[in-house]
């Protein structure tokens, strides 16, 4: 482990040594660097992501520290920073000073709870803070005020951080370190005794008046709100490694998605930020614009269809060996809405051969008014999975109007797979809320709508673009002002 105890390691990452996991043996390297250089870019500054903040409670001497150790090991690429809620401890009055071995460091009433939601708040936030530094042989804050910097991942960890419900409400995820309480004895005998240089009968006294009945009292009754529980602490390596892939997964998607479990945005790239630049500049030509939109499309076709029931099928193959695969659902049929969701229809019949496509139109009347005015949908729909295709989700409205027509005509909810290029958070809400068991697949998520209820940055027109008619004059019947037309999307 090198030069440095555990702690140490985690109070330097929380001071900002923002580790993408650097290995021990590097950390003295790299603290020692002139201004600490920030390794990769955080999901903050790259825009929508909030820090995934991780709750890591138990006894004391359970494990949690070397715990979080192992979990910031393996986030290798992911900035880490820790927060203590030792850190928070108040600091002893020159009385209570005087009868420091009376004091319960146990009690949740020990720790500036309040202090810690500021700082916990600040930090959800992207905004830097200062944590205390609290010192163990003054049993006060000491001048040095940590600065931590806002991260990708925060963990915070201490005996007490499930108590309060305002900073377990700030936790994407909760681990309780379930360790015995006679290993936890042992442990906090060795370390008092050794590394704080403490008196074993002081030590056993405190334990027993103190430690074990707030740990009864206080800390083991927390152990219910916790998502993850490890037994063995740091020895669970299978139980570190399921936490930091949920984690990677977690990371690796939009915020929106941690609400709304139902929307899938496929995993970008820079080919796939490429297309999206491209089909978003106002510039592009129609010609651009389709071979553009065409490949995103085929992309999210692909992902919606990974979505639907799969049955298990043996064959054999040219090797005469038998291969164990899967055999595509056969009851499924698109649904586009007309006209901008016809754009995705080639992508659908390029994947699914012969499929049937019906179709749905909708008049938008003003801004909330939206009329159904035309479908034509497969008779047996009620027994197919629906692939609803619309380029752009943006108030949800039109998308709520067409689902409930699927509905009516006895579609299951759990059967309907939206599929759209880009998708406004208002309309991911709306749809979400109304139609939680159907699932949204998209290539990315907006900003926003704005006062015209439009997406941005959004990609304009997408059917006028698509089907080059963004340069027509507003005379056909299909082409009324903004606030009274069909739907031309
Ligand atoms: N699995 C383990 N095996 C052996 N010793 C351990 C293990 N986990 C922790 N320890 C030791 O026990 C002590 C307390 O562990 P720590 O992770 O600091 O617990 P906590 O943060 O919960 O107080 C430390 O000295 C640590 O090195
Ligand atoms: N001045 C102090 C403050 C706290 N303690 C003990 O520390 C334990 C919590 O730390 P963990 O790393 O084990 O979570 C807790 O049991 C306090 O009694 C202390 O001894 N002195
Ligand atoms: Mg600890």
């Amino acid at each position: 482990m090198g030069s440095k105890s555990l702690d140490e390691v985690l109070d330097a990452a929380a001071a900002g040594v923002h580790y993408s996991a650097f290995r021990l043996e590097e950390l003295d390297l790299k603290a020692s660097m002139s201004g600490l250089e920030q390794p990769t870019t955080s999901g903050l500054e790259n825009g929508h992501q909030e820090p995934f903040v991780i709750g890591v409670a138990g006894g004391a001497s359970s494990g949690k520290s070397t715990v979080c150790k192992m979990i910031i090991d393996q986030l290798r690429d992911q900035r880490v920073v820790v927060v203590t809620q030792e850190s928070f401890y108040y600091g002893l009055s020159d009385e209570e000073l005087v009868h420091v071995y009376d004091y319960n460091f146990d009690h949740p009433d020990a720790f500036d709870t309040d202090m810690l939601l500021s700082c916990m708040e600040n930090l959800k936030h992207g905004k830097a803070v200062d944590i205390p530094n609290y010192s163990f042989k003054t049993y006060k804050s000491v001048p040095g005020a940590r600065k931590v910097n806002p991260s990708d991942v925060i963990i915070l960890v201490g005996i007490l951080v499930f108590h309060d419900s305002r900073v377990r409400d700030l936790m994407n995820m909760k681990i309780f370190v379930d360790t015995d309480a006679d290993v936890r004895l042992t442990r906090r005998i060795r370390r008092d005794t050794i590394e704080k240089s403490r008196d074993i009968k002081i030590v056993l006294d405190q334990y027993s008046k103190f430690v074990k009945p707030a740990f009864d009292d206080f800390i083991l009754p927390t152990k219910k709100y916790a998502d993850i529980i490890i037994p063995r602490g740091g020895d669970n390596n299978v139980a570190i490694d399921l936490i930091v892939q949920h984690i990677r997964t977690k990371l690796g998607q939009h915020d929106l998605c941690k609400i709304h479990p139902n929307l899938y945005v496929i995993h970008t790239n820079y080919q796939i930020r490429g297309m999206h630049t491209i089909i978003r500049d106002a510039a592009t030509t129609t010609h651009d614009f389709i071979f553009y939109a065409d490949r995103l499309i085929r992309l999210v076709v692909e992902h919606g269809l990974g979505h639907l029931p799969f049955k298990e099928k043996q064959v054999i193959t040219p090797t005469g060996s038998v291969y164990t695969g899967v055999e595509f659902s056969k009851r499924l049929c698109g649904i586009s809405v007309i006209r901008s969701g016809e754009s995705m229809e080639n992508a659908l019949r390029a994947c699914c051969k012969g499929i049937k496509i019906g179709k749905i139109l909708i008049h938008r009347e003003g801004d909330n008014g939206q009329q159904l005015i035309y479908h034509n949908l497969p008779k047996d729909i009620a027994n197919r999975h629906v692939l609803l295709l619309d380029p752009i989700l943006g108030t949800g409205n039109s998308a709520v109007q067409a689902i409930s027509l699927l509905l009516k005509k006895g579609v299951q909810e759990a059967n309907i797979i939206f599929l759209n290029l880009i998708s406004a958070p208002q309309g991911v809400h709306v749809v979400s809320k109304k139609f939680p068991r159907l699932k949204i697949v998209t290539s990315e998520i907006e900003l926003g709508l704005n006062d015209d209820f439009r997406v941005i940055p959004g990609m304009g027109q997408f059917g006028d673009r698509y089907f080059g008619t963004d340069d027509y004059q507003s005379s056909t019947p299909f082409f009324g002002d903004d606030k009274n037309r069909v739907r031309l999307l």
